[in-house]
């Protein structure tokens, strides 16, 4: 469903008007299955959150194709509603000025399909509930929430429009490890529930452990390998096996 072919993409180097490129990513392809959570696993600078930009569409492969159901992801009709977003900084995600009902109809007024009216507002409080959190948070502030509510809240906005695919980009590294595990199992079960497809960057293996169903090793803005999380302990390559000795704590 979602299938990323022959991706490429390099930015200048040195300024503006330098002539010199570094490629980031070289001929990335794979398919995010319906349905799947799809791990990105890589060292830092990788490349994994420029593909996770291209895949939102925020910014343009230099070469290759991003499509969500046959149709290209830079269309702005084929993402809105279809595809979003839940990055590391939940506390910059979210517009300060807002209440979180407003945040979280954000996204659906911006699909144009619902309207502020009541059922909307209905559906903020089904979406909170959703998200672990009780109607009171409506007419909060997010200098108001914890970390871990925050990124509930950011969540709720990423399942408003019912979409077919969530990017995380971190989306649990910056909160406390028990509330990390919480979000982890909210996102389990919002998956199953609104059958979504997940591409979970990270560079924790235990949470992809947890929550994926194939993870991509990434090396220098390449695939090395895809492979299934039960087969994770079996990873081929020597470099994978050396990222993921290096990733895995104790
Ligand atoms: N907008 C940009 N302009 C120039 N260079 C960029 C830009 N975005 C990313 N890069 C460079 O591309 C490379 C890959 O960055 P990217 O953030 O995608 O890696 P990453 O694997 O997500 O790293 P991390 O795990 O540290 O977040 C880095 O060398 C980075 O400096």
């Amino acid at each position: 469903m979602l299938k990323v072919e022959g991706i490429e993409k390099s930015y200048n180097q040195g300024g503006l008007f330098s002539k010199h490129r570094q490629q980031v990513l070289n001929q990335v392809t794979f398919e995010c299955r319906h349905g799947e959570c799809l791990g990105i696993i890589g060292e830092s600078g990788s490349g994994k959150s420029t593909l996770g930009r291209l895949i939102l569409g925020i910014e343009r492969p230099d070469r290759g194709t991003i499509s969500l159901h046959g149709k290209n992801v830079q269309d702005r009709r084929v993402r809105i509603g279809n595809i979003s977003a839940v990055f590391q900084n939940y506390t910059s995600s979210i517009n300060p000025f807002l209440t979180v009902e407003a945040a979280i109809m954000e996204p659906m007024q911006a699909q144009q399909k619902l309207r502020k009216d009541q059922g909307n507002s209905e559906k903020v409080d089904l979406l909170l509930h959703q998200v672990g959190l009780d109607p009171s948070y409506r007419s909060k502030y997010p200098h108001e929430l914890s970390g871990g509510e925050a990124q509930r809240v950011c969540i709720a906005r990423a399942i408003s429009t019912a979409p077919k695919c969530i990017v995380f980009d971190e989306a649990i590294s910056s909160l406390d490890v028990s509330v990390q595990i919480q979000v982890l199992q909210l996102l389990k079960e919002l998956k199953e529930i609104y059958k979504l497809s997940y591409v979970f960057i990270t560079h924790d293996i235990q949470a992809a452990a947890y929550i994926c169903d194939r993870v991509i090793i990434f090396r220098e803005g390449q695939i090395e390998e895809i492979v299934p999380i039960e087969q994770l302990k079996d990873v081929q390559s020597d470099y994978a096996k050396k990222l993921l000795k290096h990733l895995i704590p104790f």
